[in-house]
């Protein structure tokens, strides 16, 4: 199929997407707070460049009134700690992330791994003050600092979604309101988006019943009572990518995705295909199982750069790849394929 035809078909596929679907409710609410956050950069540091990261996995629900849903796998770590990078590196950053998923900063003692009340302990004095344990204090002041630096020069904004719909309604709201930072405006896509949903108008209203008991209040008689199969017919969501690079991004600006993938045979070709087809400006590649010391940079000049954290260094502890994302990402900005294959040393 042609792009030109292409293009077309996933640009009236997502505008029947839209029309068909309610947009989230607190979409106007995003909108406003967006609207904001670009023009007091605008006014306060024009130069600046602002990045849009998303992060975390949509959900797919099955029901109107939500009882089950599909979920994308994603815990928020990719785009928490790239975000901290981001901000680090000068960026304003709006952060659309999954609700309730790792959020910068606070991903440093996230409820379930590494719970901040560990790390604290009631004063012995007769103030009944809490304090940090020695051990983790010089951690946590570097974190709370950079914390407290990001929100007092109001450098992030945090926007949550849930669902595939609340995402999808919320990258084309934020990115047209990015119009006007033109090439300073970036796109950093580490969401793991559905690809396939449930249209609204196959959906059922109320919780799907797990037994044929009668009760969807149709049929009104006595059902058999039996447990029943249940299956799912899912359509394919529209490819939004392309949309975004068309004609929702600011010209000029600069988009990177990511293309997950478990099987190594698929992954450098699918990610080859998705800068095909959508022709932004980098994919970057990882593989479930090794995605947080390993992924590979495929840039529209062809090439493929590996970017891989020394085996010394994998441990548990280490958040070095994203930084390391983005070193290979700015020297691949500054200086276009010069990005050595093989491992980008941390700077
Ligand atoms: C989700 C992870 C693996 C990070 O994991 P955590 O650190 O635990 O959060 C991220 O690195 C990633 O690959 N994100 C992208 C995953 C994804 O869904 N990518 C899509 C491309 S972006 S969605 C684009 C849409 N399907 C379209 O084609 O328009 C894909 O692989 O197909």
């Amino acid at each position: 199929m042609s792009p030109h035809k292409t293009t077309e078909s996933s640009k009236d596929a997502a505008a029947e997407y839209f029309e068909k679907n309610p947009s989230p409710k607190a979409l106007n609410s995003h909108q406003a707070l967006a609207r904001e956050f670009i023009q007091y950069h605008a006014e306060t540091s024009p130069d600046r460049r602002i990045v849009l990261v998303t992060s975390g996995g949509t959900t797919v629900p099955l029901e109107n009134q939500t009882v089950r849903f599909i979920d994308n796998f994603s815990a928020g770590t990719r785009g928490a700690t790239s975000a901290e990078y981001f901000l680090k590196q000068g960026y304003a950053v709006i952060f659309l992330h999954r609700q309730f998923s790792l959020l910068p900063y606070s991903r440093h003692y996230s409820h379930s791994t590494n719970c901040f009340l560990d790390f604290m302990d009631e004063h012995q004095d007769d103030e009944g003050g809490v304090v940090v344990r020695k051990e983790y204090q010089e951690k946590m002041r570097r974190v709370l600092e950079e914390y407290h630096y990001a929100k007092q020069n109001r450098l992030l904004l945090l926007l949550p979604f849930v669902t595939v719909t609340d995402y999808l309604f919320e990258l084309r709201a934020l990115a047209t309101l990015m119009h006007p930072i033109g090439s300073r405006a970036m796109f950093y896509l580490a969401a793991a988006v559905s690809d396939f949903f449930i249209p609204r108008e196959r959906m059922d209203e109320h919780k799907i019943q797990s037994r044929d008991n009668g009760a969807d209040g149709e049929t009104g008689g006595q059902g058999s009572g039996a447990s029943r199969q249940l299956v799912i017919n899912l359509d394919p969501v529209p490819k939004f990518l392309n949309t975004l690079v068309q004609s929702w991004a600011p010209k000029g600006s600069m988009i990177v995705s990511f293309k997950l993938e478990t099987n190594p045979d698929l992954l450098v070709a699918k990610a080859e295909q998705a800068l095909e087809r959508y022709h932004h400006d980098v994919v970057i590649g990882n593989l479930l199982t090794t995605r947080k010391w390993e992924v590979v940079f495929i840039t529209r000049d062809g090439g493929e750069h590996w970017v891989r954290v020394p085996k010394t260094r994998r441990s548990k502890s280490f958040s070095g790849i994203e930084k390391m994302i983005g070193l290979a990402e700015r020297k691949h900005e500054q200086h276009p394929i010069d990005l050595e294959g093989g491992t980008v040393t941390e700077g």
